[in-house]
């Protein structure tokens, strides 16, 4: 991905937090007073969110078939329009509704707005409709969080001619988080972090994640959550965390920091 990368930012801490679409119809105001104390005290904040149990249900009410590889939806043409409908129309302002209600000043977008997410199609063959993101408008997003304005990104991205394109939630969340040069990024979801064998990991390495994946103990929806973690890690993103409705669950760190004395 290119992007138009911000220029390095003041002393305030900035922080990306993903809802995922497991957690959303759950949250109560106590979650969203979280928000308001972290804003309260300085730290600019992006809220960036997924919907995958919305979107299955709208595809069953119209009898759409989808089916996921390696926690992505391979998306076709009648799914696309389901799944911008839903992400666009349902469940952002929804989520803006709520955080304006915790007394936060929420702005709701997607790719299409100002450029946010300008996308290609990650592989139309075997995905169809999916994207990988190209560019991020960071400009508007310094805008926002500079008037104190938090912006809450839907993840639908366009293409050049206008095409949308469904991005999983957990790549949006990690490409804006290194596009602003966030100190952190939390993924929120409906687990306290990754479970092996029923136990729940506070510290997880990339290399400790890949022979969880290779063994089976991580699929489906977590697959894209520890790749875009791990992503953004390597790319220089401080702290990672995957957590649950509590905000506490697995922090994963990069292997070197593990080892250094
Ligand atoms: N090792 C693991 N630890 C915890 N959850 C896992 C693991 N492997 C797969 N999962 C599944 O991943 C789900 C979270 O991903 P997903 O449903 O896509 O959530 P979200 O909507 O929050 O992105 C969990 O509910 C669980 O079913
Ligand atoms: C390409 C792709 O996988 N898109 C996801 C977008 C929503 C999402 O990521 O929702 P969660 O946060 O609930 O997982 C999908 O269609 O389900």
């Amino acid at each position: 991905m290119t992007t138009s990368k911000s220029m390095p930012h003041t002393a305030r801490k900035r922080m990306v937090i993903k809802l995922g679409g497991s957690t959303l119809e759950g949250l109560n105001e106590a979650f969203f007073d979280n928000f308001k104390r972290l804003q309260e005290s300085g730290v600019e904040l992006i809220i960036t969110h997924g919907g995958g149990p919305a979107i299955n249900r709208e595809l069953a009410a119209r009898g759409i078939q989808s089916h996921t590889l390696n926690g992505i939806r391979v998306t076709n043409e009648a799914a696309m329009k389901v799944v911008q409908s839903t992400l666009i129309g349902q469940v952002n302002p929804t989520l803006v509704h709520e955080l304006t209600h915790a007394g936060i000043a929420a702005l709701g977008l997607n790719g299409f707005d100002g450029q946010l997410m300008v996308a290609d199609f990650l592989d139309q063959a075997i995905y169809g409709y999916v994207g990988a993101i190209k560019t991020i408008n960071t400009s508007l997003l310094e805008m926002l969080m500079s008037g104190g304005i938090v912006p809450v990104i839907a993840c639908v991205g366009a293409n050049e001619a206008g095409q949308a394109l469904n991005i999983n939630g957990d790549t949006v969340a990690s490409e804006i988080a290194l596009a602003i040069g966030a100190d952190s990024l939390l993924l929120v979801t409906d687990v306290s972090g990754i479970r092996i064998q029923d136990e729940y990991q506070s510290i997880a390495t990339p290399a400790l994640i890949d022979q969880w994946t290779e063994q089976g103990h991580i699929y489906g929806g977590m697959i894209p959550k520890v790749q875009g973690a791990i992503d953004g890690l390597r790319a220089g993103i401080p702290s990672v965390q995957i957590v649950g409705e509590t905000l506490i669950g697995t922090t994963i760190i990069a292997s070197s920091k593990l080892h250094s004395p």
